[in-house]
Formats: C-alpha cells, sequence, structure tokens
C-alpha cells in the first residue's frame, strides 16, 4: 500500500502561530502536516522539570488548538518520547519532511535532538532546523554578533504564517489510539491558582497590558519584590516556551517606541531582551555552562552539595526574612524578579556556602519560565564562578530596608511575622523577649533563628573567595572566557575592573 506524504511540525519551545519559521515552512511546501508536540517521559523525569512547566506547555498547546479548531485544523499532544512516536507515525504516512526550531536547552535536550536528526538521517527523512531568538548555532566567539542579532533577527521582518493556507492532518483512527494510551497526570490538566497561565493568547495580553499601562512603573519597581510584579513585563514564561518571538515583542516595542514619551522606563526594557538572547547564546557557545564552572578555577570553592542549610535555603526557611519570602513566593507562583532571584543565589553559594549545581536544579524546578540559556550562565555569575563579573553580595536585611520597607511582601510570604512591626523586620531576630511575646512570634519556635551571623561569614567567606579569584591559575584563563562569552565591549569593561573592591 502507498503512504500518504506528510510533514511534521515539531513543536518544542515555541508553542505560537504567529513568526514561527518551521510552520511557514511546512506551509510552502504544501504537503498535510501533522503539528506534534511530545510531552517526553524522559524529560518530565528529568531534576529540573516540575509540573507546573508541563502544566504551562498543556494551556499553550490548548490555546493553541482552540484557535486552530476554529478553523477547522488541529495539533496532537502525545505523552510519548518524540522518536517512538516518529516510528509510530512511519507506520502510517511516508515522512517526507520534519521541520522544528533549533533549541538551547539542557544537555538532554541537546542530547534528545541529535538523537532525532540521526533518526530522520537514517530513515531518509529531511530534517530542516531553524534558529530563533537570534541565536547563531556552534559560534564561539562574539566578534560582530551584536549587529547580526539586530539586524538578521530584531530588525528583520516576522515570518508571516498564513494559516488558511495550513494544511493540517487529521491522522488515521489507530494511530490516533497509540497517540492516546499514555494520558497526562490530571495535575498537569488542570489550573493552579497562583500562576500565570500559558498560552499565545495570554502572551500578547500580557505584552499589550505592560506597553500600555504597567510599564510607567518599570525602572522604579523593578528591585521591589511585590511592586515588580505588575510593574515588570512578566513576559518570561511566554518566552521561555515561545508563546511569542522575542523579534515581535521587540518589533512592537520599537513601534510603540517611536509614539512614546516614555522611553525612561521603555528602553530599559528593551535592553533586557538583548540581555536575553545574549545569556541564551552563552549556553550555545558552550553547553558545559550547565555542569561546570565557567572558570574551572572555581571547582576549588569546595562549597556543600547538601545538607540541612540547603533544605532550610530550599524550604524558605533560613530565619532570614526576606529569603524565606522570595523563595515561598517562588514556591507558590513561579515567579519572582530579578533581584531577589540573586539574592537567593548569591546568599545560598556565598554566605551559606552552597554548591551552585543544587541551587541552579531546585530553582530551575521552581521558576516557571526555566530558560536554561539565561538561567545557568545567571547563576554562574551570581554565584560568582565566571571570574569577571563583578562580585555581589546581597544583605538580606539591606533588601528588606531598601525594597519592601512597608514589610507588605514579607507578610505575605510569611505569615508568622504578621504582627511583627516592619521596623522589625529586617532583623527579627534582634526582637527582645518582650516584643517577640508582644509580637506573637518567638524566634527558634514560631520563626527559625538565622541559620548564621551574615556580617561575619560574609566577610569570611569574601577573603575566601577572593583568594582564589585573584590566584594565577583564575586570571591566565581569562583573556579566552572573555573571548568566547563576551561582546568587545563587555571585554573591555570587564579588563578595567578585574580587582578587588
Ligand atoms: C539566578 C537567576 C536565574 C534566572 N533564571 C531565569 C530563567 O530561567 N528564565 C528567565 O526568563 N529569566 C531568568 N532570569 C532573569 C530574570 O530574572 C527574569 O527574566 C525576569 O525576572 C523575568 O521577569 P519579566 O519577564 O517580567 O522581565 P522583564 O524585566 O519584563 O524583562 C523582559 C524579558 O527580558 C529577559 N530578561 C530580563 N532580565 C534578564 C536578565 N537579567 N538576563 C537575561 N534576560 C533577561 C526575559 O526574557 C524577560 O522576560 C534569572 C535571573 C537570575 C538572577
Amino acid at each position: 500500500m502507498v503512504k500518504q506524504q506528510i510533514n511534521i511540525v515539531w513543536l518544542k519551545r515555541d508553542l505560537r502561530l504567529r513568526d514561527h519559521d518551521p510552520l511557514a515552512a511546512a506551509i510552502d511546501n504544501g504537503l498535510p502536516t501533522l503539528l506534534l508536540f511530545c510531552f517526553e517521559p524522559s524529560l518530565m523525569a528529568c531534576p529540573e522539570s516540575d509540573v507546573r512547566h508541563w502544566r504551562f506547555v498543556f494551556e499553550s498547546l490548548a490555546d493553541l488548538q482552540n484557535r486552530l479548531k476554529i478553523r477547522e485544523k488541529q495539533l496532537y499532544a502525545v505523552h510519548q518520547e518524540v522518536i517512538t512516536v516518529l516510528e509510530w507515525i512511519t507506520d502510517f504516512y511516508q515522512i517526507q519532511q520534519v521541520y522544528s526550531h533549533e533549541e538551547v536547552g539542557i544537555k538532554i535536550t541537546f542530547d534528545r535532538d541529535k538523537a532525532v536528526k540521526k533518526w530522520c538521517t537514517e530513515q531518509g527523512i529531511a530534517y530542516q532546523e531553524f534558529p530563533q531568538n537570534g541565536i547563531i548555532r556552534g559560534r564561539k566567539h562574539r566578534q560582530g554578533w551584536l549587529k547580526l542579532l539586530e539586524k538578521s533577527t530584531f530588525k528583520a521582518s516576522a515570518t508571516k504564517v498564513d494559516l488558511e493556507k495550513l494544511q493540517t492532518l487529521s491522522i488515521d483512527p489507530v494511530l490516533l489510539e497509540k497517540f492516546t494510551t499514555a494520558p497526562l497526570p490530571s495535575v498537569i490538566q488542570s489550573y493552579q491558582e497562583g500562576f500565570q497561565r500559558g498560552g499565545e493568547t495570554y502572551a500578547w495580553r500580557y505584552f499589550q497590558s505592560f506597553l500600555q499601562e504597567r510599564s510607567k512603573n518599570y525602572n522604579r519597581q523593578l528591585s521591589k519584590p511585590a511592586g515588580s510584579r505588575t510593574s515588570c513585563s512578566r513576559l518570561s514564561p511566554y518566552l521561555a516556551f515561545g508563546c511569542i518571538s522575542a523579534r515581535e515583542v521587540m518589533q512592537h516595542l520599537d513601534a510603540h517606541l517611536s509614539q512614546s514619551a516614555d522611553r525612561w522606563n521603555l528602553n530599559n526594557f528593551r535592553s533586557r531582551l538583548w540581555w536575553r538572547s545574549h545569556f541564551i547564546q552563552k549556553l550555545e557557545t558552550d553547553w558545559r555552562v550547565e555542569i561546570a564552572p565557567i572558570n574551572p578555577v572555581f571547582v576549588q570553592l569546595d562549597r556543600q552539595m547538601d545538607g540541612p542549610w540547603f533544605e532550610a535555603w530550599a524550604q524558605g526557611k533560613t530565619g532570614f526574612p526576606m529569603v524565606d519570602a522570595s523563595m515561598r513566593c517562588l514556591q507558590a507562583t513561579g515567579w519572582i524578579n530579578f533581584r531577589m532571584r540573586a539574592m537567593l543565589v548569591s546568599f545560598a553559594t556565598f554566605v551559606l556556602w552552597l554548591d551552585w549545581r543544587p541551587v541552579a536544579t531546585h530553582l530551575a524546578r521552581l521558576f516557571l519560565d526555566f530558560e536554561p540559556g539565561i538561567h545557568y550562565p545567571q547563576i554562574q555569575m551570581q554565584a560568582g564562578l565566571t571570574g569577571y563579573h563583578t562580585l555581589r553580595m546581597y544583605n538580606p536585611s539591606t533588601q528588606v530596608t531598601k525594597n519592601d520597607p512597608d514589610g507588605i511582601f514579607i507578610k505575605k510570604w510569611v505569615p508568622e511575622l504578621q504582627a511583627v512591626p516592619s521596623t522589625l523586620l529586617a532583623e527579627p531576630w534582634k526582637m527582645t523577649p518582650m516584643e517577640q511575646k508582644f509580637y506573637h512570634c518567638s524566634i527558634g519556635s514560631d520563626y527559625p533563628v538565622p541559620l548564621v551571623d551574615f556580617d561575619k561569614v560574609a566577610a569570611q567567606n569574601k577573603d575566601r573567595y577572593w583568594q582564589i579569584r585573584q590566584s594565577p591559575a583564575a586570571k591566565q584563563i581569562l583573556s579566552s572566557i572573555l573571548e568566547k562569552f563576551c561582546t568587545p565591549k563587555e571585554i573591555k569593561i570587564h579588563q578595567q575592573k578585574e580587582t578587588r573592591p
């Protein structure tokens, strides 16, 4: 029997119908197209993965499905490894082409992509991958990269996807039965209060409300854990799962900027979009950023992999209100602002002297917007492992007085401190026994005694760190690191700065 020829668009972290090169290429080709997403058990079981990510993906696919259904088209989501699904499909159809986006992911997805490519080659199936976010595959230096990013990605026209011309495939009922044999756990299929909902529709809603209204407080609220929740764009999970393309965000922003008087806030937001690609390119340049310090000399830091301090940090029970509130908020909502992310990492690695890898894994699970290319380079930077970034050790008590002076954020997430006056929230352990009684918060029973004496430990660990950072071995490798990961402008800045403050 002659099998019907089809193409496949394999969706991964590109869950949208706009500005989508694989989709546009499949439409151009003209063959019936199977739109496919695989909930891969191997990925769902990896340590960085959490139900919150797959729920977001499920919601995003449901959004696409609803919009396709209006046009009598559809996609298929299968709870199975992708190669197994492709093998099932070949029993029924002759696959001519598989289209997908390149993914700058963790090692397991990188290996999976290579395996799919190999499988396609062995089957005589063409496999075409398209770049996204301006990331250049295999690039080992940054000469000219920034210009290329602006010209070839951000300023280039968004890809038009003519959905009317898209011919999606309605699959054979026997294959459909195979596709539906392993249903997703119900916890993935039900909405969880407190989290952003997935989907291209929501992505554009968040973006529009940011441009129209919320951005006016962007700079002022960026570092505030409470105010940032509405004043930042909150586009991160949508960008991470590709519900909206970075190029479309940039282009709509530029169009808006040309008519807006508010350059102060919007230009700062614009620079974040540039940073996004800049960081993702780092992981593309060297996948080992996920597993090893960028400057290998820092393995000598010999930080703890686990233990009771890790547990206290991970559960938000360190006795430092801003650390605990940030961690608990993250657990309940999947989002916290940049400053508090940086503080959580610097507190774990510089104060508690915990190894960056379990810290990175724990946060990856909690961040709804887990984007490996931003996450690992940022964690390494905050943990001091690049050897060229300015060392920032955030004092959690200062963060309270500067960024939550009224204690609104802390009281929401650490209810044990509800009755404590805001003036005492930076250092609640200094409350007298009488105050503790008066404010219904006994330190040591209602709320933990702080794990460490911050000032003392921070000073000791700073010394420990700088001994290694200033060693000849650390400096020897610095120029090759800078060349690999930094733009020429950054190299100049970092070379000038390399002295201990
Ligand atoms: C230790 C650590 C880990 C992080 N891990 C992630 C992650 O896994 N995924 C993620 O999207 N962001 C990560 N960030 C960056 C940043 O905190 C978030 O992107 C931001 O808080 C998301 O909120 P927003 O969308 O409202 O950001 P906005 O301020 O509105 O910025 C718009 C977009 O720009 C990008 N962006 C913003 N800040 C940065 C930055 N510092 N570096 C690179 N890109 C940036 C994001 O895509 C963001 O959605 C991390 C930061 C730190 C310190």
